[in-house]
């Protein structure tokens, strides 16, 4: 936990969580922050909280009176986002400070009222809203829905240019060495940048539109610093921006010259061909990715395929359809919108096949848009000419998917 100034009268209190599933699904193996920020103008706001991971809100009151702030001197608390990650603390915060003003947007207090039935002092704010804390500090709101809950709000502060952004422009992974993006190593960079593609793919994919909305919304803004509400701080506001607006359009394909292998198997005659692909691939001047179902967890797989332009599937028949976890991650990804990728399956199968026909249905129906190359499918173990054919196809979508990013 650590309190750190990031402006003139801002600070960020911000706690590391580990070994929780986020959301109560998404497999975070790097671990999250949860940052709240305090604004000391004449009048002080704190802005979103944390909920009970982690010993808070205890540890959150622990860190506002490092900063010599009594819990119960605050005179705003603005919700960015109703969901309980930020807002969890709400209810006992209240207790401690009943007359503080809640200022959120109006679905928000909707929200306020059926989570945790409070409908008092709440000042609802909506697009170009401000509110003046005093000493400079006037906040200005915008609206910036759906990234990810409906009632999601973000505000300026006008005097340092410090944009508060809850969800938006957030990433998985704790804070370690700097809350600043701008002040790590390069290693440390490498892997803020897969947290961030992985927060994005698992937390924000389904909403790419609005996302894509809510960057040009935030474009607009004379901003200097965002401060999200998961993850590091950006000095360079272009930068996270303009990452964000290609992990956007990177739904509708293509996405990086990347390869995402998805496979699972029974008794193994599919991965013998897999073993295969995967000595192929090596090969090849192509980044890949390999997981295998049931495994990894379909969170993992996800954040592999929202960055990847091809994928391959490898999986056998059972019970007339496909392997089942393969079905279940693919529902997961058609779900996600995860759309217009290049795609190649192969797989075996012991008498009248079958994982094919389900294929092609998920494909239809959730409207995936996948282009596949011709599948190929084995009886049993892989022969010499089967493995063959399967290395021919897997050239042909690594030229597909080089063609389809380098345009
Ligand atoms: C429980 C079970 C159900 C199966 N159902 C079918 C089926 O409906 N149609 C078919 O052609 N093969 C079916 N098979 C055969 C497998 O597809 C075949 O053995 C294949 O080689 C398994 O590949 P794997 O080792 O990669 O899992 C089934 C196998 C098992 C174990």
């Amino acid at each position: 936990m650590k309190v750190t100034n990031i402006a003139d009268g801002i600070y960020q209190l911000s706690i590391n969580v580990e070994n929780i599933l986020f959301e109560g699904f998404w497999e975070i193996p790097n671990g999250v922050s949860l940052n709240s920020y305090i604004i000391k103008g004449l009048k002080t706001a704190i802005i979103d909280g944390v909920c009970g991971w982690d010993g808070v809100p205890d540890t959150l009151f622990g860190l506002i009176e490092q900063l010599d702030i009594a819990p119960e001197s605050i005179e705003y608390l603005i919700v960015n986002h109703m969901e309980p990650d930020h807002s969890g603390w709400i209810e006992a915060f209240k207790k401690i400070n009943p007359d503080c003003k809640i200022v959120c947007s109006k679905k928000a207090k909707d929200l306020l009222n059926s989570f945790f039935g409070i409908t008092e002092n709440i000042i609802v704010v909506g697009e170009n809203d401000t509110l003046d804390l005093g000493n400079g500090h006037l906040l200005n709101f915008v609206e910036i829905p759906n990234v990810h809950w409906p009632d999601t709000i973000a505000e300026l502060d006008t005097l340092t240019g410090t944009l508060f952004t809850c969800d938006a422009f957030g990433s998985f992974g704790k804070i370690t060495s700097s809350v600043y993006a701008d002040m790590l190593s390069e290693e440390d960079l490498a892997l803020h940048e897969k947290e961030t593609t992985r927060y994005y793919s698992n937390v924000l994919a389904y909403f790419s539109m609005q996302v894509k909305k809510a960057v040009a919304k935030c474009q607009a803004l004379p901003v200097k610093m965002i401060a999200p509400g998961h993850g590091l701080i950006y000095r360079n506001p272009k930068e996270i921006m303009d990452a964000y607006l290609k992990y956007a359009d990177y739904q509708k394909g293509p996405a990086r010259e990347e390869i995402t292998l998805i496979w699972g198997s029974m008794y193994g005659m599919t991965e013998n061909a897999v073993n295969y692909v995967i000595k192929q691939l090596q090969k090849e001047d192509i980044l890949v990715h390999v997981h295998q179902v049931p495994k990894e967890s379909w969170g993992t797989v996800l954040a592999s395929a929202w960055t990847s332009t091809g994928i391959i599937l490898a999986m056998p028949t059972y019970e007339f359809k496909m392997y089942p976890p393969m079905a279940s991650v693919l529902e997961e990804l058609g779900k996600k919108k995860v759309n217009g990728r290049k795609a190649f399956r192969f797989g075996s199968y012991g008498w009248s096949g079958g994982a094919q026909k389900e294929l092609d249905e998920i494909m239809t129906r959730l409207n995936m848009g996948w282009e596949f190359i011709e599948p190929v499918e084995f009886t049993g173990n892989p022969g010499a000419k089967d493995l063959e054919r399967v290395g021919e196809q897997v050239k042909k979508l690594v030229e597909e998917v080089k063609n389809a990013v380098r345009g």
